[in-house]
């Protein structure tokens, strides 16, 4: 019996992805506490991402298992995650450039209506209804993150920063219990990265975090646990001083910048 397990968190065992002869991960576990956030780190072609889209649904993993409170997330297809709790963001953001800002968040808080979010944007179904409460909860995201003004602006009409922030919004518009982050602070100045990391640490009370994020500093800052991956493997797990005084984690590292 694993710590998780019967818990509520995030159970990742023996995840192994091959792409043809390239393994990716090989044999990952790991696990995530309920409201902590686990950092995944490791130096180019680690496997993060993999993990991370395996996690998504976007990969096929070849082998192991992948549970979130207990109910298996291998094999789901991404739009399935939703309505299981989890939210995540892209490096590219995906942002819709043709629906405004606070279209694009309705879509994230999607679970939350009936209808969906189609419906409601399309004026099919429950329309009245729904479309009020998506675009309150909306609104209310984009207020989280400063950025409730641009409401009815486009997209691609917005600086980087401001997408990132737009992007995240639309994940937590879903009232995520379990929050998967590809990278946030990638592309952002030292201050909003300083922001966004007092962010994260606050989303803890209300939902667990994985972050995959190449900027060490700000994984040490708000990670309560972190894993490292190296060649498709894990190679080390705990708390941020202990990874930071892995002389394994150190030595890929260090080969990496070779
Ligand atoms: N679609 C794919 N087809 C073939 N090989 C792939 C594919 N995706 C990833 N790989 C390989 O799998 C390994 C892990 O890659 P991955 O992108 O997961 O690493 P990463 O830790 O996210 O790297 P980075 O920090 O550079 O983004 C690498 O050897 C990579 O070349």
């Amino acid at each position: 019996m694993t710590s998780t397990e019967g818990t509520g968190g995030l159970l990742v065992e023996d995840v192994s992805v091959r792409f043809g002869g390239v393994v990716a991960l090989r044999d990952v576990s790991l696990t995530a506490a309920p409201n902590t956030v686990t950092g995944i780190i490791g130096p180019n072609g680690a496997g993060k991402t993999t993990l991370y889209n395996a996690l998504c649904g976007l990969v096929r993993a070849d082998s192991g298992r992948i549970s979130w409170r207990g109910t298996p997330l291998l094999g789901r297809r991404p739009d399935e995650l939703a309505g299981l709790g989890v939210a995540r963001t892209l490096q590219g953001m995906n942002l819709f450039p043709l629906m405004t800002v606070a279209e694009n968040v309705m879509v994230g808080a999607d679970r939350l209506a009936r209808g969906g979010t189609l419906a409601a944007l399309t004026g099919l179904g429950r329309v009245g209804r729904d479309e009020r409460r998506l675009r309150a909860r909306a609104l209310d995201a984009l207020a989280e993150f400063g950025v409730a003004h641009l409401a009815e602006a486009l997209p691609p009409s917005l600086p980087f920063g401001l997408r990132k922030r737009v992007a995240l919004a639309r994940a937590l518009a879903a009232d995520p219990d379990l929050l998967l982050l590809d990278e946030p602070a990638g592309g952002l100045s030292a201050e909003e990265i300083a922001e966004l990391a007092e962010r994260i640490r606050g989303f803890r009370e209300r939902m667990t975090v994985l972050l995959v994020e190449h900027h060490m500093d700000m994984v040490m800052d708000v990670c309560d646990h972190i894993a490292v991956l190296n060649f498709g493997r894990v190679i080390a797990a705990g708390p941020p001083e202990a990874i930071r005084a892995d002389a394994a984690v150190t030595e890929a590292y260090l080969g990496d910048a070779a």
